[in-house]
C-alpha cells in the first residue's frame, strides 16, 4: 500500500541521502537505537515523545536504503541487518508499550505475533522465489498505524491506544491471510509446472 509511494519519496529523499555519504549500516543501527530509546520512552509514560521517536527510527530506516542505493553503497549484509533490526524494532516497541501499562500483555504477545507472521511469509515465499510484498498491513502501515495509536493515545485519551492497537491486529492477521493465499496461488503454478514437466 505505502510501498506505492517509494517513486515519490524518492524524490523527496534523493536530495537528502546525497548529502549523507556514510556507511547504511551505521543509519540502521541508529534507527534501532531510537527504537529502543521509543521504548524506554513508553516504560517511562512519555507517549506522545515515544510516539515522534517511532516516526524518526522508522524515517532512518527508510533513509538507509535510500543513502545506501544513492551512494552504490548497497549490501547484502545491510539487506539483512535492515530486515533483522527491523523484527526487533517491531517487538521492542510492543513491549515497551505493555512496559508503560499502555497494552496489556495479551494484545501486545498478538500484535507481535501477528507481525513477526506476516514478515515471516515474505521471507519464507523469497526463499522459495516468489516476491510477497502485499497485503494491507505491511510494515510501513503498521508503523504508522501505531504512531497514530500512540499520538491519539497521548493526546485525547490512553483507551483510544488500546483500540487502534486491537484494530492494527485484525488488520495484521488478514494480512497473513492474504500474504499466504497469495504464496499458495504462486506455490500452485510453480507446483503444477514442475509436475507438467515431469510427465
Ligand atoms: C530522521 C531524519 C534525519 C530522516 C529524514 C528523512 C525524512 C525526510 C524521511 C521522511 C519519511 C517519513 C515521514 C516516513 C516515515 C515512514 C515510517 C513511519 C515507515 C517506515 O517504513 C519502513 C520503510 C523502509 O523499508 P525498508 O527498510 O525495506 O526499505 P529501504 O531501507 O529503502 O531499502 C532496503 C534495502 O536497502 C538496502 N540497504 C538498506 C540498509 C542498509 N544498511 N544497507 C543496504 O544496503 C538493501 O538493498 C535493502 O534491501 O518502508 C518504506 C515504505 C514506504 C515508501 C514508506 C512511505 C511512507 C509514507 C511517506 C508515510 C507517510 C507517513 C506520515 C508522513 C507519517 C505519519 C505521521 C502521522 C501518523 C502523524
Ligand atoms: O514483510 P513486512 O513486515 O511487511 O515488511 C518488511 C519490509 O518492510 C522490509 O522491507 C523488509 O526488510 C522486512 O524484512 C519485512 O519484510
Ligand atoms: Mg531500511
Ligand atoms: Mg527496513
Amino acid at each position: 500500500m505505502l510501498e506505492n509511494l517509494r517513486p515519490y519519496l524518492n524524490k523527496i529523499l534523493n536530495p537528502i541521502a546525497k548529502k549523507i555519504d556514510v556507511n547504511p549500516n551505521y543509519i540502521t543501527i541508529l534507527s534501532i537505537i531510537i527504537a529502543i530509546l521509543a521504548a524506554l520512552l513508553f516504560y517511562f509514560h512519555q507517549l506522545i515523545l515515544g510516539g515522534i521517536f517511532i516516526l524518526i527510527s522508522g524515517s532512518l530506516d527508510v533513509l538507509d536504503g535510500a543513502v545506501a542505493r544513492y551512494h552504490n553503497k548497497s549490501s547484502k549484509f545491510g539487506a539483512f541487518l535492515d530486515s533483522t533490526t527491523d523484527r526487533f524494532s517491531d517487538a521492542i516497541i510492543i513491549i515497551g508499550l505493555i512496559s508503560g501499562g499502555y497494552i496489556d500483555w495479551f494484545i501486545g504477545i498478538l500484535a507481535i505475533h501477528s507481525a513477526y507472521t506476516i514478515s515471516y511469509i515474505r521471507s519464507k515465499a523469497e526463499s522459495m522465489n516468489i516476491e510477497c510484498k502485499i497485503g494491507i498491513a505491511e510494515r510501513a502501515v503498521r508503523l504508522v498505524i501505531l504512531i497514530i495509536a500512540v499520538l491519539i493515545g497521548g493526546i485525547v485519551d490512553t483507551i483510544w491506544l488500546k483500540w487502534i492497537v486491537i484494530l492494527l491486529i485484525v488488520l495484521s492477521y488478514f494480512t497473513v491471510i492474504q500474504r499466504m493465499v497469495y504464496t499458495w496461488n504462486k506455490l500452485k503454478s510453480k507446483d503444477s509446472s514442475i509436475n507438467n514437466a515431469n510427465k
